[in-house]
């Protein structure tokens, strides 16, 4: 049985205010769609500690800083409901357009320092975009928890940075990055890979795994990570947007004695690639 499709906010908000009375806590997973495994870890993480879950599905126009990749994004709304009725998840939430930004809306959230480099620098007014879409999701579903995925690590610090600054009365919980065999992060976007591109998408993981490995055995990461770049490039990767070492929370410089990130974002055959892995400074 497919997770019943919930369009109009009324009909949501009416679900909401029905497990609100009866005291049911509810999760919400966050998503644009094209569900994969990555994208299921998160709904069994929320059905495991709510009550009561829903899946909001919206590839969200505001966050889109190329018309191409918005027109391109694969919408698969009926499979993605089937996916989720075994599950278990009370509804799948695909608001209208027009519900969600009216003509006359007017509103725009922006979180500054953390959005700054890396995601921030290379797609301009996308982090502002999924500030404001994350924002009003949280509104509308009124959840007490939101899961989010650590393959966008930025994106994640960012929501976090956005219900502190906020005062918003949800808890955000991250989850482990959900990788294929070779070590790809399962993504929607890896749908647009020949298989021949597919096969040589795990040169990524592979040149992060390994610089992380260099940097925790103290080589130095400056470089470490010129050597990855040029691996990754030979590879067939162009460009590498970037590929740095940054503190995990504030993505600012990588601080001694605070847990590091090694993030990445680059294009292959067309395909724009993300991955990070944690990184403990020697
Ligand atoms: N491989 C994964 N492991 C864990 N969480 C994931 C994974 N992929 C996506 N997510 C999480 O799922 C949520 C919705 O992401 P989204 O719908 O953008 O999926 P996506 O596959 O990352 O798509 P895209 O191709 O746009 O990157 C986000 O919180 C994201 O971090
Ligand atoms: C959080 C999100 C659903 C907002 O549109 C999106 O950025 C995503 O899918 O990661
Ligand atoms: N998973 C992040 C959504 C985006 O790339 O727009």
């Amino acid at each position: 049985m497919s997770a019943p499709i919930v369009r109009p906010l009324a009909e949501l908000r009416a679900l909401v205010r029905g497990w609100k009375s009866r005291g049911e806590s509810i999760g919400v997973v966050p998503t644009m769609g094209a569900l994969h495994e990555g994208h299921l870890s998160l709904v069994r993480a929320a059905k495991a500690s709510c009550d009561r879950v829903i899946v909001t599905l919206f590839v969200n126009p505001r966050q889109f800083n190329n018309a191409e990749d918005f027109a391109r994004y694969p919408r698969t709304e009926h499979a993605d409901a089937e996916l989720l009725g075994p599950l278990g998840v009370d509804a799948l939430f695909v608001p209208d357009g027009d519900e969600v930004y009216p003509p006359d809306h007017a509103t725009v959230i922006s979180v500054s320092g953390v959005t700054a480099p890396l995601e921030g620098a290379h797609r301009p007014g996308h982090f502002d975009g999924v500030a404001t879409v994350v924002t009003l999701l949280l509104n509308m579903t009124q959840a007490d928890r939101a899961f989010f995925g650590e393959k966008d690590w930025q994106q994640l610090q960012l929501v976090r940075r956005l219900v502190q600054d906020l005062k918003l009365p949800v808890e955000i919980v991250p989850c482990p990055c959900v990788r294929a065999g070779d070590g790809l992060a399962l993504s929607s976007r890896n749908q647009r890979l020949t298989a021949e591109g597919r096969a040589r998408a795990a040169t990524l993981p592979q040149a992060l795994f390994e610089a992380v490995a260099r940097i925790e055995a103290g080589e130095p990461a400056e470089a470490t990570l010129a050597a990855a770049q040029a691996g990754l490039e030979a590879a067939g990767f162009a460009p590498v947007e970037y590929l740095a070492l940054r503190d995990g929370e504030t993505l600012g410089e990588p601080q001694p004695g605070r847990p590091a990130r090694l993030l990445v974002a680059a294009w292959l055959d067309g395909v724009r690639l993300i991955d990070n892995l944690a990184v403990t400074l020697p």
